[in-house]
């Protein structure tokens, strides 16, 4: 049973703080996403978002706070068990294999999150008779998830291009396919538009506007576009702090962002 209810966010993170000698690069961040929601993370260089990603995802340890995910406390977990938890990640650096093919990239996915197991009972047949069976069901099963996440991404045209050598865009989104393999109830994404042209960045947005009626998404981008397009909700960090937290409209109409910004952003 879920433990989200209408008052508790599937994702939250509270008072977390995390120091790198004196400098506390996390300072008492709390903040929530809701299931079908976008919520952005921004702020200026060294504000602290890769710390908290790192933080969220289980890079560093925090040294207070707690990091909850649709009711299971994933503070004291390692990554991976964060994945099986339903976080998944996608990194500023691509971490896709440069020499195999998307289509094996995805197997490789698919296969290393567990897969879907396709069903039928086979009872009846000779043992070795139904492994086999069973063996060709679950490649074929694997098979059309991993056609099917490439598709979902736009990807579905270029299944066996060596992944090394697509173009920068279409790495990235691949990058997010490999992400949604572990069906992820949370999809953290580390600046997906970090050296995208226009073209790409706003085929990128409109990829995770699709993804969010599926997961929960947190964002940290600093494309000002992508993030005023996207977000549902906006947290604005400043000195591992959060500033504040609102819509797109109360972020850019807020004073204090516009100082915090000048010079380095346009939030205009
Ligand atoms: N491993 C580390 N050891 C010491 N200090 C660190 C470490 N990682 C980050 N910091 C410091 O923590 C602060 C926050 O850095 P962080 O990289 O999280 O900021 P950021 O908002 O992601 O910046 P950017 O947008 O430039 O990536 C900075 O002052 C940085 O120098």
């Amino acid at each position: 049973m879920s433990a989200t209810t209408a008052t508790t966010a599937l994702f939250q993170v509270q008072g977390l703080v995390k120091h790198f000698g004196a400098l506390r690069a996390t300072d008492d961040v709390s903040l929530a996403v809701n299931a079908g929601e976008i919520h952005a993370l921004i702020g200026p260089n060294g504000a602290g978002k890769s710390t908290l990603v790192n933080l969220i995802s289980g890079l560093h340890a925090p040294d207070a706070g707690r990091i909850t995910l649709d009711g299971v406390d994933l503070t004291p977990l390692p990554m991976h068990a964060r994945v099986r938890a339903g976080l998944s990640r996608c990194f500023q650096i691509t971490s896709i294999f440069p020499k195999v093919t998307v289509l094996d990239n995805l197997l490789l996915a698919v296969q290393s999150s567990g897969g879907r197991h396709p069903g039928g009972s086979g009872r009846g047949l000779p043992r070795v008779l139904h492994t086999l069976l069973a063996d060709r069901a679950r490649d074929d099963a694997l098979h059309a998830q991993a056609v099917s996440l490439a598709e979902r991404v736009g990807l579905g045209g270029r299944l066996e291009r060596l992944a090394g050598t697509l173009p920068h865009g279409a790495q990235r989104q691949l990058d997010v396919a490999l992400a949604l393999a572990a069906e992820p109830k949370l999809l953290l994404l580390d600046e997906p538009m970090a050296g995208m042209g226009p073209e790409d960045s706003e085929r990128m947005t409109a990829l995770i506007q699709t993804l969010k009626q599926d997961m929960a998404i947190l964002l940290i981008e600093h494309d000002m576009k992508a993030v005023f397009a996207l977000a549902d909700r906006i947290s604005v960090l400043v000195y591992g702090k959060v500033l504040t937290s609102g819509s797109v409209d109360e972020i850019r109409g807020n004073p204090q962002v516009q100082a915090v910004y000048l010079g380095t952003e346009d939030v205009a």
